[in-house]
């Protein structure tokens, strides 16, 4: 059962997310950023969209599209039936879902419908915490800027699947007809009568926000991350430091100079910056000589951030890879089974630098156009976040030297541009070993 007692330690109950909303409201986009940053964090997260069990639901009902375009008609009564039967079967097979979602390791489901009256938050209320004993959080989405619906409707509805072989302005027609059927139906999340739930009220895209009741961990880091983030069209510039003279040895961490091309580095960064006009932008660079030196041709304000220094390698600072694998060949190893999670002694994890690292996205989030002058571990946790990957494939990124990487934020994602700057330098990248595999051939000879 769903206990809401005071006190309780909710950090292990799962969570299920429900977004509410008009549709064009930027509902979507909520969950899925969300669902990358929960994940990123390290809480296994995952989104439900009811438009894919929509179409699902409508092949497992009688064969017929219930909700094309074409056959959508409210003063039907005979459609009317078949919608609320498709409805329902829909939010059973989210539902079961959902569940099998989180008794197998999920900590927050987001469930992406409209979710537009008080009656259907009543039943997910009930399904969601009497039977199947989930927290549950609704995030409504109200917006009434028309241009934000407008680039809505145009960025991300028209490309839906309902509207393939539709001509884009039949599709926009039809999109907002499916708003006003909706807008006659919708009751807002009321704080009187809904009183009981938690739940958050987001306007205009976070022009203002409302929270309500919420509890806990998960729903405090929820709500304080949606309170940052905005839509204003921006770029992220990342880029590691020019070579340094530990990177030409081989050595890893360590505080050093740029090398003699890691200072002709800072002058073509300077230059591309500047050439790109970028406007109001800011600079951001770690407390590490190699990263200061780097970003000290660039005329826009800088800040130091502590949270952005390299990875620290504890016993193994100034190394270089030989050295450990010969005087620490077991911590070497281990590195190589687990490299996220593994800990340098009296030094860090890909995990422990991800921690840290929250605060930076978090203010990231929270700026417009910003340079970000790093190193390679700290760089591929940032580029994890921007670009939704996971835990493995984290430490492995490819984060070289002498390039600039350009994020642009897009509808549900992130447009992802390398400029490679032509100056010489080494590679600092080590792939992930093909060891295990070698050994399960060999196994597997022996065997035969
Ligand atoms: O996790 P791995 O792949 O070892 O990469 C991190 C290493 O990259 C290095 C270079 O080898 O970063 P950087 O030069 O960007 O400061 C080391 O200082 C750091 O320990």
């Amino acid at each position: 059962m769903c206990s809401t007692e005071v006190g309780m330690d909710y950090v292990n109950i799962p969570h299920v997310v429900a977004m509410v909303g008009l549709p064009a409201r930027g509902k979507t986009y909520i969950a899925m950023k969300l669902a990358r940053y929960l994940n990123w964090v390290g809480l296994p997260t995952k989104v439900f969209n009811v438009g894919d069990y929509r179409r699902q639901a409508v092949g497992s009902y009688q064969g017929h599209d219930f909700f094309h375009p074409r056959n959508r008609d409210g003063t039907n009564i005979r459609n009317k039936c078949a919608l609320d039967a498709l409805q329902a079967i829909t939010f059973c097979l989210i539902s079961q879902d959902v569940c099998e979602f989180l008794q197998s390791g999920g900590m927050v489901a987001v469930y992406d419908a409209t979710n537009t009256n008080e009656e259907r938050r009543q039943l997910i209320h009930h399904v969601i915490c009497q039977s199947m004993g989930y927290k549950l959080f609704f995030i409504e989405s109200i917006c009434n800027d028309p241009k934000i619906i407008e680039t809505n409707i145009m960025e991300c509805k028209v490309t839906n699947p309902d509207y393939t072989n539709m001509e884009k302005e039949d599709a926009v027609k039809d999109f907002l007809k499916r708003i006003e059927h909706y807008r006659s139906l919708y009751e807002p999340l009321d704080e009187e009568k809904e009183n009981q739930y938690s739940f958050m009220k987001i306007f205009d895209a976070g022009r203002r926000v409302v929270v309500h009741k919420q509890e806990g961990h998960i729903e405090s880091r929820i709500a304080y991350y949606l309170m940052n983030i905005h839509i204003t069209p921006r770029s992220i510039y990342l880029t590691r430091h020019g070579e340094s003279v530990y990177n030409q040895l081989g050595r890893i961490g360590g505080d050093t100079d740029l090398s003699h091309r890691g200072r002709q580095y800072s002058n073509a960064l300077a230059k591309f910056i500047s050439d790109q006009s970028i406007p109001n932008l800011r600079v951001w660079t770690s407390c590490m000589k190699r990263t200061i030196q780097t970003a000290s041709g660039i005329s826009a304000p800088q800040e130091r951030w502590k949270a952005l220094n390299e990875i620290d390698a504890g016993i193994c600072e100034g190394l270089t890879y030989e050295e450990i694998q010969e005087q620490y060949p077991d911590e070497f190893a281990a590195r190589d089974q687990k490299k996220y999670s593994y800990r340098y002694p009296r030094g860090e994890s890909y995990e422990d630098v991800l921690v840290r690292l929250e605060s930076v996205i978090m203010e990231l989030e929270r700026q417009e156009n910003v340079l970000v002058v790093g190193h390679q571990a700290v760089l591929r946790c940032v580029l994890a976040y921007f670009l939704d990957k996971s835990a493995v494939e984290l430490p492995y990124l490819k984060v070289p030297l002498h390039t600039i990487i350009k994020l642009t934020p897009q509808a549900y994602g992130c447009k992802v541009e390398f400029f490679k700057i032509p100056i010489d330098c080494v590679d600092t990248h080590r792939s992930k070993p093909v060891v295990s595999i070698n050994l399960h051939f060999s196994l597997l000879e022996a065997t035969l």
